[in-house]
């Protein structure tokens, strides 16, 4: 985040602030009306894992860190509440919650998007009501990532949480629900709303109506009395209370790739980035009507402005990259910080003929196998820990490829150039592998922070802090460019040796396992 400051820096007002409520942190960010970062606060929560496979959040905690954050990063600017204009809300997507509507309090943790629980209940589904139907209405595959499964699993699981649903007394939101609730005085009249990006990862919403599907609902045993309303990505849902932000209108959610999306301004048909965390998202605007995947994406909502027709996406969702590198440096010890891994992969020229899967849980875009583990594969005496690293570097770039790739099948149309963001995007050998891989320019923005810049260009449309988009448009500048210097032949052999290695991951997870 090296042009990311975290204290004042600030001309004069209005601002936009914007939460990102995300897997392992949340933070709030304060724009000015160049785009630019005013201040950051950011607060990490705990992490609970109480079984293999299962990943939960206490939502209670995750609420007592946005109203610090939100409190710190309007310190740290040296503002008051009243020069914010209006505050967005970005989230982790599909992480599941449900809360009593009287207490305010949630019934169980958050069910995270990586929790694999509900694994089996996916496949019973499968065989019963059958993947088509629910790819068909809701644009996703029946995967235990997405929270439409794990309701039903709370209802199944949590004692008496399904006559309570029954009965009205329960709310079920993901986080941005749960944010904009509680920023709108929770249990004293909080609004239960969500937007149709985040509902468009429940596996609840008809992609085509942007409506709760009846039939889905009916299929997962899911009572509609526990839904928040669909709104739009942009409008206000209503004022905060209480608080610092007491007064402030509440002014746009979208998932965090979706933002990202927006922050990036990728307003037009056809313009795609890819963020690059612990897991990678790469999301392409398809324009006004959702396009069909037949190449293993994801079709999505990108984002709507107020009652403008909804633009759509495609999105290939790899689960594990950043991820790896943390796991060579934690479970492997090969690396002391993530930044050293470019270090040692520099030390050699290549691979050494090593490639690494990371399937850790399976592989998600475009092969959707949960029944696939990793692999590192070609080794043999020559190869060394630096040749490793550069696999680790390489198994991101072969990722994109392969989604770049499953885009241009779906969507007709050729990569002209990648916008890039997130942590890895630091990397620079990283960058250029990408850009080698692709073969098209790969190019990094100024303000890095496109998660929470996209949730302030939404809020700020919203209540005419920005006239249209063409302003936010204005505002994008390029940081760094790479450009591909790879020999085609080179390319090509690489590309087949990694598709073998992807092969060798596939069905290593028998049924009976
Ligand atoms: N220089 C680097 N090279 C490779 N990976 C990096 C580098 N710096 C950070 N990362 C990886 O990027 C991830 C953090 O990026 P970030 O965008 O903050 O992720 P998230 O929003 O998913 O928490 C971590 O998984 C880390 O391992
Ligand atoms: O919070 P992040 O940045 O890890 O993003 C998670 C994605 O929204 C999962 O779909």
């Amino acid at each position: 985040m090296s042009d990311t400051p975290t204290t004042a820096s600030h001309g004069h007002g209005p601002f936009i602030a914007a939460i990102d409520q995300g897997t392992t942190s949340s933070r709030c960010i304060v724009f000015d009306k160049d785009g630019r970062i005013v201040s950051v606060d950011q607060k990490e929560h705990e992490q609970i894992f109480p079984k293999p496979g299962w990943v939960e959040h206490n939502a209670t905690e995750i609420w007592t860190n946005v109203q610090e954050v939100v409190a710190g990063a309007l310190d740290k600017a040296g503002i008051t509440p009243a020069d914010v204009k209006a505050i967005g809300i970005t989230n982790q997507r599909e992480t599941t919650l449900m809360w009593d509507k009287a207490t305010g309090e949630p019934v169980h943790n958050a069910i995270v998007w990586q929790d694999t629980r509900t694994d089996a209940l996916c496949k019973e589904l499968g065989r019963n009501v059958g993947q088509d139907r629910f790819r068909r209405e809701t644009g996703l595959p029946l995967a235990s990532y997405f929270s439409g499964p794990k309701v039903r699993w709370l209802l199944d699981n949590v004692e008496g949480l399904r006559e309570r649903a029954e009965r009205g007394e329960i709310l079920f939101g993901t986080m941005d629900s749960w944010v904009i609730w509680n920023l709108t005085g929770g249990v004293d009249g909080g609004v239960h709303v969500t937007d149709v990006t985040n509902a468009s990862r429940t596996l609840l919403m008809n992609l085509h109506g942007l409506h709760w599907d009846e039939k889905i609902l009916s299929s997962l045993e899911i009572p509609a009395a526990v839904l928040p309303e669909i709104r739009s990505s942009a409008e206000v849902y209503g004022l905060a209370k209480g608080g610092v932000l007491d007064g402030i209108p509440v002014a746009s959610a979208l998932g965090d790739q979706q933002a990202a999306l927006f922050g990036q301004t990728c307003f037009s048909e056809g313009e795609a980035k890819s963020t690059y965390g612990t897991g990678t998202f790469m999301l392409m605007n398809t324009g006004g009507t959702p396009v069909n995947s037949y190449n293993g994406l994801l079709t999505t909502v990108g984002y709507r402005i107020g009652d403008q027709d909804p633009v759509y996406a495609l999105e290939g969702s790899i689960a594990v990259t950043g991820s790896l590198v943390q796991w060579m440096r934690d479970q492997m010890g090969l690396i002391k910080s993530a930044a050293e891994i470019e270090t040692l992969a520099l030390s050699v020229e290549d691979n050494g003929g090593a490639y690494f899967v990371p399937a850790f849980s399976g592989l998600f875009a475009p092969y959707w196998r949960s029944d696939a583990r990793g692999v590192i594969a070609g080794l043999t005496r020559y190869v060394t820990k630096a040749h490793i690293a550069r696999a680790v570097l390489e198994a991101t770039a072969w990722q994109t490829r392969e989604i770049t790739d499953a885009m241009t099948k779906d969507s007709g149309v050729e990569l002209a150039a990648l916008k890039v963001d997130g942590g890895m995007t630091s990397n620079n050998l990283l960058m250029q592998t990408l850009s080698d891989v692709l073969d098209a320019p790969v190019v990094r923005p100024m303000v890095a922070e496109t998660t929470c810049l996209g949730a302030a260009y939404a809020a700020g449309l919203a209540v005419g802090f920005w006239p249209d988009t063409d302003a936010l448009r204005a505002n994008w500048r390029r940081a760094a460019e790479w450009t591909p210097r790879m020999d085609a032949d080179v390319r090509e052999r690489e590309y087949k040796n990694w598709l073998k290695a992807v092969q060798r991951t596939m069905s290593w997870i028998d049924e009976e396992d």
